[in-house]
């Protein structure tokens, strides 16, 4: 096999580094075996014996570069060369930069967080690669304390349609500051180690455990973020755990029991996992102890963070240094979003609460292109954060990672269940020009979740979804590096399927040149420069290892070795005519002394799914038979080999595609709920703006009726003649009283008068024949019809006058004072009715 070119035209240089041994698997036997170099000096094959079975394929693989178990952060930042990878985004020589990804991949457990995020003491690919690139442009960069305007400018070039805030503004919504004061929106410088500025604060000092069970002579200080609500601090560490119960004051008891207790089952090594501080790894921690099948981790709001007093320093990287364009001034705006259930959340933005919702909830981002940037997809909406040196960044990265998802799982205690994108954009104008447009190159670090099979990593309802989600995301990803290995596809884009999924999109989409003009630089933009470090345990799972090795290897060789059983049973039933007992001996002898078979290099799985061996016409001499047997139990045991494979992704993608529906049920229910919530929400507005003009409306007619009753009131007061008059004096409503009863006395009178007329009147009538009978508009003695008409009229304009004296003598004045103020309907309705009773009954008598 071919040692892998360096260079060139694989999307990905890919690195292998071996984790030490673990604890728990001291005793298991080695199955990946680092092959001594020959014309390099560094290793870049590793050969695989499968344990405990002799039948199955040795397989050799070729990477970039092999780092072994004693590889060291320092070797591994220098190793797969990082400093070309920062340059790549800063273009020294002038002109846009090149875009950098720097990812790992592994199983879980493996080692990938350790890599590109370091330990306690020990800082990961991440804080060095930062820490480089700001040390390169000190002297070239802007921020937003210098620059008032690069806000501005930087937003209005920005084509993500991110919200765009400066490190001060974002650090001081939060962190708190250690001094009860709050004096300043500035932390204390990070990498500054020293006790809490705030003497309330208790602070104990223990040692950091470097390796399991070694504690460095000289005092390292760490930092252990707790974010209890009432324990929240940092607490520097300067002595062996053994001895820090004695030194712990009693109000850490707590910190201390749940920060250092060394656990040894699933967390091999005493040293704390960066992960394991954030305040998700303890929310996801309590969610394994009751894993039930769609269960979710409930999303703590964003609180205030405690501001850490101080970072690992070590490596110590201050003599390395990037070159930049002197001629250039930069900016550094950071982003980090996570990729869970194959969507994308932001990690720098506070989950939010909705309607009627106790629980926060974020909103997934959409990867699209955009108006400036037509021809490359961005992450939209991302909240992004202008830092102006390594301390501000090194707080917003703490602040994402609190809010990453982790869980403890049965591989490992802080198990990342997403896979998580820290970027770093590096903005470029040219030195002086505030009007020119910023050119943008972005160095992105990627911290993928491991894949993991639910047998050993005890996961069970939303955990075994992540993790079925987590498999299936990486299994798409593994199709996409096996297409790499064909030198030819890398320029084709459509060649490698990377659409598949979120995590493979947002992994190649920047892979291949653009082939229109880019909006923002006039010109093609470069492939990026794609790093991939593939973490591997030496004695761990043989079976993912080698599974991951095989699709992320740039070059793979498999070695069938020599069955004599099989051999010779084949042989045996060939010449079955009595020389077997020949044939017999010498095969075994053979093939025992024989080298192994060469079975074919890359790709292991050949897009026909067969591997074609051609084959001499079987000559007669035995050697040639063994031979031609041999080949065929190698090309028989390798589509065994290949079909098992087949079978394990197979399962594996059956199982992906269940936990996938799990998580589709879940999702539905949570967006059912949101649905319900919001037209709830909606209705309650529409129902209280109805209510709200109804109500208007009604007092409005309201309004109106007590009007138009009054009105009518008033008519009908003025046309009886009474006026409403509100009685100064007792005296005078006595004096008025006697008026009105001599009137109605004399009105009374006249009344009893008439109706004694009319019925003289209507007796004579009855008594003289129909034809003698003259009409009454005829008689002299009674008025004529107008007459009459007018009689009754007046017969009954006295009635009604009656009546409404009546009714004023008495309650009357009542019902007139209230019609001023109220509706005196009834009554009126009253007075009316005894009006028309009254004519009807003249009607009656005519
Ligand atoms: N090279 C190493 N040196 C020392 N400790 C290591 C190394 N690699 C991993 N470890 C330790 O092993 C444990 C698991 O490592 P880590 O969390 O980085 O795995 P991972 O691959 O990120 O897992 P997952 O995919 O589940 O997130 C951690 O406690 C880490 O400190």
């Amino acid at each position: 096999m071919e040692p892998p070119q360096k260079g060139h035209a694989n999307l990905f240089q890919v690195y292998l580094r071996l984790r030490p041994p673990q604890i728990a698997n001291l005793g298991s036997e080695r199955f990946l075996l680092v092959e001594e170099p020959v014309d390099h000096d560094t290793p870049t094959h590793i050969t695989l014996n499968p344990p405990n079975d002799r039948r199955r394929a040795i397989e050799k693989f070729a990477f970039t570069r092999v780092f072994e178990e004693d590889a060291t952060q320092l070797d591994l930042f220098q190793g797969i060369r990082v400093l070309p990878l920062v340059e790549g985004v800063l273009a020294p020589h002038g002109g846009d930069g090149t875009d950098g990804l720097l990812a790992t991949l592994g199983v879980t457990g493996s080692g990938k967080t350790h890599t590109m995020l370091g330990s306690r003491s020990q800082r990961g690919l991440t804080q060095l690669a930062l820490d480089v690139l700001f040390r390169s442009i000190e002297s070239n960069i802007v921020d937003c304390e210098t620059t008032p305007t690069l806000e501005t400018s930087i937003r209005s070039s920005d084509a993500s349609e991110a919200a765009i805030c400066s490190a001060s503004a974002f650090i001081e919504t939060m962190y708190t500051d250690f001094s009860s004061s709050r004096g300043g929106s500035r932390a204390t410088t990070p990498m500054i180690v020293g006790p809490p500025n705030n003497p309330d604060q208790p602070a104990t000092h223990i040692t950091t455990p470097l390796l399991p069970g070694c504690f460095p002579s000289s005092p390292q200080s760490v930092r252990l973020v707790s974010h209890d609500d009432d324990l929240s601090r940092i607490i520097h560490l300067s002595t062996p755990p053994s001895q820090k119960e004695e030194i712990a004051p009693p109000t850490l008891t707590q910190v201390a029991s749940f920060k250092l207790k060394p656990k040894l089952a699933g967390s091999p090594s005493p040293q704390k996992h960066y992960m394991s501080l954030t305040s998700a790894a303890r929310i996801k921690k309590n969610l394994t102890k009751c894993p039930i099948k769609g269960d979710h981790a409930p999303l703590t709001p964003r609180k205030n963070l405690q501001r850490p007093s101080a970072f690992p320093q070590a490596p110590d990287i201050s003599s390395v240094r990037a070159s930049c364009d002197p001629s250039a001034d930069y900016a550094v705006v950071i982003s980090m979003y996570e990729v869970y259930n194959d969507r994308i959340f932001d990690l720098l933005t506070p989950p939010i609460r909705s309607n009627g919702n106790k629980e926060p909830r974020r909103r997934p981002l959409l990867f699209k292109s955009t108006e400036l940037s037509p021809d490359r997809k961005v992450v939209a909406g991302l909240r992004k954060v202008i830092c102006g040196n390594l301390k501000d960044a090194l707080m917003v990265l703490e602040a994402g990672l609190n809010e990453r998802r982790v869980a403890g799982t049965g591989s490992n205690s802080v198990s990342s269940r997403s896979h998580g994108f820290f970027c770093v954009e590096v903005k470029k104008r040219r030195r002086g020009r505030h009007s020119s447009r910023w050119g943008n190159s972005t160095l992105s670090i990627v911290d993928l979740a491991g894949s993991e099979r639910a047998r050993d990593a005890k996961t069970q309802g939303a955990t075994l979804a992540e993790a079925g989600k987590i498999n299936e995301s990486l299994m798409y990803l593994g199709q996409c590096l096996q297409m790499q290995s064909d030198a030819s596809s890398t320029t084709k884009p459509n060649l490698v399927p990377f659409r598949q999924c979120k995590l493979t999109e947002l992994l190649f989409a920047n892979s291949f040149p653009t082939g229109s003009l880019s909006s923002s630089t006039n010109g093609r933009r470069a492939p990026q420069k794609g790093v991939m470090i593939v973490t591997a345990d030496p004695i761990g799972d043989f079976n993912a290892t080698s599974q991951i090795l095989r699709y992320s290897a740039l070059a793979r060789e498999v070695t069938v070795p020599r069955i004599p059983s099989i051999t010779s049973t084949i042989l045996a039933n060939r010449n079955s005519s009595g020389q077997s007992q020949r044939s017999e001996s010498s095969v075994g002898s053979r093939s025992d002394t024989s080298s192994p078979v060469l079975v074919h290099h890359r790709p292991f799985y050949h897009p026909s799914g067969t591997h074609s061996h051609t084959f001499s016409p079987a000559p007669d001499t035995e050697r040639a038979t063994m031979e031609n047997a041999a080949l065929e139990i190698a090309r028989m045991a390798d589509m065994i080999d290949q079909l098992n494979a087949e079978l394990t992704q197979e399962t594996e993608t059956r199982m992906a595609a269940e936990a996938h529906v799990l998580s589709m049920e879940d999702r539905m229910a949570d967006l059912e709920q949101e649905i319900r919530e919001e037209c709830y929400a909606d209705f309650e507005q529409r129902l209280a703006l109805e209510m709200g003009r109804w109500k208007a409306t009604l007092s409005l007619e309201q309004e109106r009726g007590e009007e138009h009753w009054d009105r009518k009131v008033e008519v009908l007061a003025r046309s009886v003649g009474v006026t409403v008059t509100t009685p100064s004096s007792d005296e005078d409503n006595v004096e008025d009283e006697d008026k009105e009863n001599i009137l109605i006395e004399s009105l009374e009178q006249e009344n009893e008068r008439l109706r004694r007329e009319v019925a003289i009147l209507k007796r004579e009538l009855s008594g003289r024949t129909p034809s003698k009978r003259t009409p009454l508009r005829e008689r002299g003695d009674v008025p004529s019809a107008r007459a009459s008409s007018s009689t009754t009229d007046t017969l009954g304009d006295l009635g009604n006058r009656l009546e409404q004296l009546r009714v004023n003598s008495g309650e009357g004045k009542k019902v007139l004072k209230v019609s001023s103020s109220g509706s005196p309907t009834k009554k009126v309705r009253k007075l009316q009715t005894r009006r028309w009773e009254g004519t009807a009954a003249d009607d009656d008598l005519m």
